[in-house]
């Protein structure tokens, strides 16, 4: 490998197309498809030119990969480092780069290791620019839209997409920046969105329409308007934005230095775009050697809305049946989802999964509504910005564990989807113990924490400059029962 392969936009093209995951039926990607005009069931895209990727050796690619970390160029910086295996269609005038992707993983602490049990890490894809990993699958669907935009000469570009919050605020945030023929429109559930997620698609100059219900309501709304209008759908339905958070998989790989074995990557399911995304991403660099061993994938859902969980509970695949649920009021909010779009890509991911890696390659475990909100403040106590969905991540762990799931010697890769700010609402509401009793939480002195006035207002205004600073200094030792120098 030269330099030229860091500083040089990839040679190599694929050919990509959509594949129908029921009749399987393969669709032009000229087109914006959802789901398949024939039978109506979703779809993957698949590059029908990736066995000539197997020309280059496994030993290349991870160094092609490792060099391309150093790259210079904003059009392969980001999750387009593994431009080969995403979106080989690409030219680089269409890629859109806003800092996403290369997301550390922090591995935890020994004291949060040691109280777990058990190696951990967490992939803080809150560190990615609009604060979720949304932001790697819209780098991917915009990159593509613009390409469409350019060949057809579209003028007028409708975007639109049903949200809990982090979907919204990507899709606002590159739309904002792509501008042009671009316009974005987000809808949201009224009441179910964080102060904070509400505030990005509104700063970012999107036109947010907020519905009554939940977010199953607004996607069969955005379904609704993909079908009879010219819009573009920007849920992970859209099967762009599953290639764009395949990067994820890759980086975890990259991070351990290609060595998956003994490694178990916990992931929330929520529309469960991401879950088939990171299978979908190992499954690849399994197929080229790029990575020896599959890592194990457990998702994760709240027994408030829980219907993969309940899908997989039945452990004869013949007996098992999906049913879509009523959620309940979850601190998980970004994934408070009863009818997952992408159900029927996980279990198609799931089956690969385990017929290249063998059984119990994936699992589904059910946490509570406490063990979530608890995840996010123990992970946080210990120097971490989990959300409360990296939070669910942590309360899955420990249940695996108490489920005999985990192996020893197993590091689990915990994905902390958000920024832990997106959701600070519900560790203030946890300190202040005001959950609404439909959560189910009761919270526990050991981890609640609250400012402390140490002294009166007017003690400010009544004072000197610096007869105050004395007058707060001593306050502050005499609470922290500070022992004065000699
Ligand atoms: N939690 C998501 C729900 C929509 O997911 P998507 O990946 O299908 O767009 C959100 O942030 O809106």
């Amino acid at each position: 490998m030269t330099n030229s392969f860091y500083d040089q936009f990839p040679s190599h093209r694929g050919r990509m197309e959509y594949v129908c995951l029921g009749c399987r039926a393969r669709l032009d990607i000229d087109e914006l498809y959802y789901t398949c005009p024939q039978c109506n069931e979703v779809l993957l895209l698949e590059d029908t030119q990736f066995d000539e990727l197997r020309r280059t050796s496994p030993e290349q690619w991870r160094e092609a990969f490792d060099l391309r970390a150093a790259t210079r160029r904003s059009d392969l910086k980001g999750i387009f480092r593994f431009y080969e295996l995403t979106a080989p269609v690409l030219e680089p005038e269409d890629i859109v780069w806003l800092g996403e992707g290369n997301t550390p993983i922090i591995p935890a602490s020994s004291a949060l290791a040691g109280h777990v049990g058990q190696d951990l890490a967490f992939k803080n894809d809150g560190q990615n620019p609009s604060a979720s990993f949304k932001d790697r699958g819209m780098a991917c669907a915009f990159s593509y839209l613009k390409a469409l935009i350019r060949r057809h000469g579209w003028d007028q570009v409708l975007t639109v997409c049903a949200s809990t919050g982090d979907t919204s605020a990507a899709a606002a945030l590159y739309a904002a920046y792509v501008g042009g023929a671009i316009k974005s429109v987000v809808l949201l559930p009224q009441g179910k969105v964080t102060p904070q997620q509400l505030a990005q698609p509104l700063g970012s100059g999107a036109v947010v329409l907020e519905l009554p219900g939940v977010f199953d309501d607004c996607m069969k709304v955005v379904e609704y308007l993909a079908e009879n209008y010219r819009v573009a759908l920007l849920n992970s339905k859209n099967a762009w934005r599953i290639l764009g958070q395949e990067s994820y998989a890759f980086e975890v790989a990259q991070h351990y230095a290609w060595d998956m074995a003994d490694k178990a990557v916990f992931v929330p399911i929520g529309n469960a775009g991401n879950v088939t995304a990171i299978m979908s991403g190992f499954l690849k660099l399994h197929r080229l050697g790029i990575i020896e061993q599959l890592p194990r994938i457990f998702g994760v859902q709240s027994a408030h809305a829980d219907p993969v969980y309940k899908y997989y509970d039945e452990s004869d695949p013949a007996k098992r049946a999906y049913h879509p649920v009523t959620v309940q009021s979850s601190v998980a909010q970004a994934a408070m989802i009863g009818n997952p779009v992408s159900f029927p890509r996980v279990r198609h991911l799931a089956d690969q999964y385990e017929q290249a890696g063998g059984p119990g390659m994936f699992h589904v475990v059910q946490v509570e509504e406490q063990a979530i909100i608890e995840g996010m403040l123990l992970a946080n106590r210990h120097g971490h910005i989990a959300c409360t969905q990296g939070g669910e991540c942590l309360a899955g762990l420990l249940r695996a564990r108490e489920l005999g799931l985990m192996q020893a010697q197993e590091t689990a890769v915990l994905d902390a989807t958000a920024h832990s700010l997106k959701f600070i609402g519900f560790q203030e509401m946890y300190f202040e113990n005001s959950f609404p009793s439909e959560y189910g939480i009761t919270p526990r002195e050991e981890l609640m924490n609250a400012p402390r006035r140490v002294l009166s207002p007017d003690v400010k205004v009544r004072l000197s400059s610096r007869e105050y600073t004395l007058e707060a200094g001593r306050a502050v030792a005499e609470v922290l029962h500070l022992q004065a120098k000699l």
